[in-house]
């Protein structure tokens, strides 16, 4: 429903969502150009960052990961290991920093946009996605029982998502959230942004979120995903909002 682009979203909730010009806590690097943000939602907490991917840096970025595309892998949550999921159907390349300035600058600003460190974060995947292209309802955190997930990086777990939209699309493709009613529509330039653990560490199962079949023309993403360790002044833990996980996929 919510990526036949029907609005499941209360107007009680949609009519307090507010833009700003931000300079996230006087952050030095953003008093002359502050970033543009939007809410998408409250609880928890979804912000747009619009105009923060340059189209010459996208270029750079496209054009690095093309000749590396492959079909993109699912982590099983028994083994660790990585495999095809008809539920996944995209193509997907990694980036290093090193690799080029502009995805070491991505990262930065990142690190500028959310206030935590890259230094534990992934490297960027490139998503793209044909027409049929879609990932269905799933979680970017590791649940309790998903032992094995993200061990070989020994950074915890991923505390928030990065997502940054790297073409439009003409038709499709929203990044939707079923338990939220939000629907997020590709635009080239911009990255939302969301925890996806709470201060306790446990997964926040509200941000449950699915890629919509893109219907025409072509869908390129690029998501950055933080981990835990190193944020621990940055973001500190709360024992107290201990919600415990109590649904599944
Ligand atoms: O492509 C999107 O809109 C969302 C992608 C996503 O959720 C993911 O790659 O984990
Ligand atoms: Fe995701």
């Amino acid at each position: 429903m919510l990526c036949r682009n029907e609005n499941l979203m209360s107007i009680q909730i949609s009519s307090q969502l507010r833009c700003r010009y931000t300079n996230n806590n006087r952050n030095p690097l953003l008093l002359i150009a502050p970033l543009k943000e939007e809410e998408a939602f409250f609880s928890p907490r979804i912000i747009l960052y619009r105009d923060v991917l340059y189209d010459n840096e996208i270029e750079v970025i496209k054009r690095m990961a093309q000749p590396r595309l492959k079909r993109a892998t699912v982590q099983n949550y028994k083994t660790g290991e990585l495999e095809f999921a008809d539920y996944r159907i995209s193509k997907s390349a990694w980036l290093k920093e090193h690799e080029d300035v502009v995805v070491a600058n991505v990262a930065k600003r990142v690190e500028v946009m959310t206030g935590l460190t890259t230094e534990t974060a992934e490297e960027l995947q490139v998503v793209n996605y044909g027409v049929g292209g879609h990932y269905d309802p799933h979680y970017d955190f590791a649940r309790t029982e998903e032992i094995n997930a993200f061990k070989s990086l020994g950074t915890g777990n991923r505390i928030a998502t990065v997502l940054f939209y790297m073409s439009d699309v003409a038709q499709g493709g929203a990044t939707v959230f079923p338990w939220l009613g939000v629907a997020l529509q590709p635009v080239k330039g911009t990255a939302a942004v969301w925890f996806n653990l709470y201060p306790s560490g446990n997964g926040d199962l509200r941000t449950r979120h699915a890629a919509c079949p893109v219907l025409q023309g072509s869908k390129w993403v690029c998501n950055k995903w933080l981990h835990e360790a190193g944020q621990e002044f940055r973001r500190p833990c709360d024992p107290k909002e201990n919600i415990q996980e109590t649904t599944s996929r």
